[in-house]
């Protein structure tokens, strides 16, 4: 019987639209364990093996991380991984504002999901979603990150403003876990 696998997040919404996406045929176990892990400064990638390597140090065995990044194209992929603290200085508006000299509003959301199987020295494996989409001005619901100013290609609606069900069809989230899913049907 395989180990469980933890799965490191502070942040609850993260867990529960992954817990929705994963659905009931996932063949591990995942726990979860609610801790913010310290992250660095750099290439996406990077920081991912190294959240998870940090996460797999406290926890002991198999582990999974994942990270959210913001991309905007016109700031040649910044924010980026430093969305979260753009975020809770300006808030949407201020992310909004912040391509207000440029024409280009294009934005790709990326879910990076880091798996250490558990074993000292074990290589981390990454599972990476992107989906396209516009910073525009906030709309929807507030409850969750910067959803309410990242309107999908193809959309009308923000992430807030679209159902649940539909944003977890689209998303970077729904896309990288889609990756995970199919590794683990394969290599258990
Ligand atoms: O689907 C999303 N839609 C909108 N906003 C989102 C989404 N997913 C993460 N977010 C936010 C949370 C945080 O402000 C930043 C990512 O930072 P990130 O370090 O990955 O998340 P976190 O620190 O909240 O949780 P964790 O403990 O797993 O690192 O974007
Ligand atoms: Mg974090």
């Amino acid at each position: 019987m395989s180990r469980p696998i933890t799965f490191v997040t502070g942040n609850a919404k993260k867990l529960e639209e992954m817990l929705t996406i994963l659905g009931l045929n996932f063949p591990r176990q995942v726990i979860s364990k609610k801790l913010d892990l310290p992250e660095l400064q750099g290439e996406i990638d990077e920081i991912c093996r190294k959240k998870a390597e940090t996460a797999y140090e406290l926890v002991g065995g198999p582990v999974l991380v994942e990270d959210a990044c913001l991309c905007f194209n016109a700031l040649n992929g910044l924010p980026g991984p430093y969305i979260k603290w753009f975020l809770e200085k300006v808030g949407p508006e201020g992310l909004n504002s912040m391509l207000q000299g440029f024409e280009d509003k294009s934005s790709q959301a990326v879910c990076t999901y880091a798996y250490h199987p558990g074993d000292r020295g074990a290589e981390v494996i990454l599972f990476q979603g992107r989906t396209d989409g516009e910073i525009v001005l906030p709309r929807g619901p507030r409850d969750f990150g910067w959803d309410c100013c990242f309107q999908p290609q193809g959309y009308s609606q923000t992430y807030a403003e679209l159902a649940k069900a539909e944003k977890n069809r689209i998303s970077h989230r729904f896309k990288a876990i889609e990756k995970l899913k199919e590794f683990f049907h394969n290599s258990t």
